[in-house]
């Protein structure tokens, strides 16, 4: 078990800010993440959470500002070069290979981290064979961590939704990401699915202590997960907090809980 949180910070945004032909659907945005605690933001449609994610991720280039992981710049990486220093993320919609099998999709997404030469594979070096099993090894106990080993040899476009999104989070673990970002893990789900989802989030955290990020519309998911929520709306933080200090803040429910 690791300590939930600690004072390290692992992620700072500093006056990040991105627009698109004018308009500006993320400005001046700050975060200090720190070590294994688990954050929600939040905010209406439009309100700027998938443009944080991207300039974040490296999907999309900021206009302005700074991303730092640890002590390093990494605003303006390409998406692998963000995920090779140990960030990851997942997606609104599905990005599974659907003509995998389960292991297979967490296998290839292993390969970011353990990677082989092309020299190494067609020799079949030892190294070759010791970097293969420990991917085998490591996509054997994600599929354990997410509930899905007994699929493992399923195509992924066999299984029912909900497991498909916890295949997603397995293939980000399988990156060993220091930070998981995830986006709407909850859509399409339903109560029980989104529960189940709440314990495995807290289950990454506390077992392999990484540290989360969730953006969702499921108010109930973020109140009752995230130990610290921000609040953005059209592309401005409007509020930073505990969910009680968000739930009570008159901003936030003028801009989103209000209309709920
Ligand atoms: N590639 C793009 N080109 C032009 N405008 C964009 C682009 N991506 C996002 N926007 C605009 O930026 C603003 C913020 O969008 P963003 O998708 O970040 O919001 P969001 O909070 O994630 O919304 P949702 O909850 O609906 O997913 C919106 O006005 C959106 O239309």
């Amino acid at each position: 078990m690791v300590d939930a949180s600690s004072d390290e910070i692992l992620l700072r945004t500093r006056g990040l800010t991105k627009s698109f032909r004018g308009l500006i659907a993320l400005r001046d945005h700050q975060i200090d993440l720190r070590k294994g605690e688990i954050v929600g933001v939040i905010g209406p449609n439009g309100s700027g959470k998938s443009t944080l994610f991207n300039c974040i991720t490296g999907f999309s280039k900021p206009t302005a500002g700074e991303v730092f992981f640890r002590h390093d710049r990494i605003s303006g990486l390409r998406p692998s070069a963000v995920v090779a220093k140990g960030l990851a993320r997942t997606f609104q919609g599905s990005r599974l290979f659907v003509s995998l099998t389960v292991r297979e999709n967490v296998r290839a997404a292993a390969h970011l981290r353990h990677q082989t030469n092309i020299f190494e594979a067609v020799l079949l070096t030892r190294r070759y064979f010791a970097t293969q099993e420990a991917a085998n090894g490591q996509a054997e106990e994600l599929l354990s961590l997410v509930g899905l080993s007994h699929h493992a040899d399923r195509l992924a476009c066999e299984l029912p939704y909900g497991d498909q999104r916890r295949l997603e989070i397995a293939r980000a673990l399988a990156t060993a990401p220091d930070i998981l970002l995830l986006d709407e893990p909850a859509a399409g789900l339903d109560s029980a699915e989104t529960k189940q989802l709440a314990d495995l989030i807290r289950r990454i955290r506390d077992s392999r202590g990484v540290t989360v990020v969730v953006v969702e519309h499921d108010m109930d998911l973020i109140m009752n997960l995230c130990e610290r929520i921000q609040v953005l709306a059209a592309g401005e933080v409007i509020c930073v907090g505990t969910p009680q200090e968000v739930r009570a803040h008159p901003r936030v429910r003028e801009a989103y809980l209000g209309h709920e």
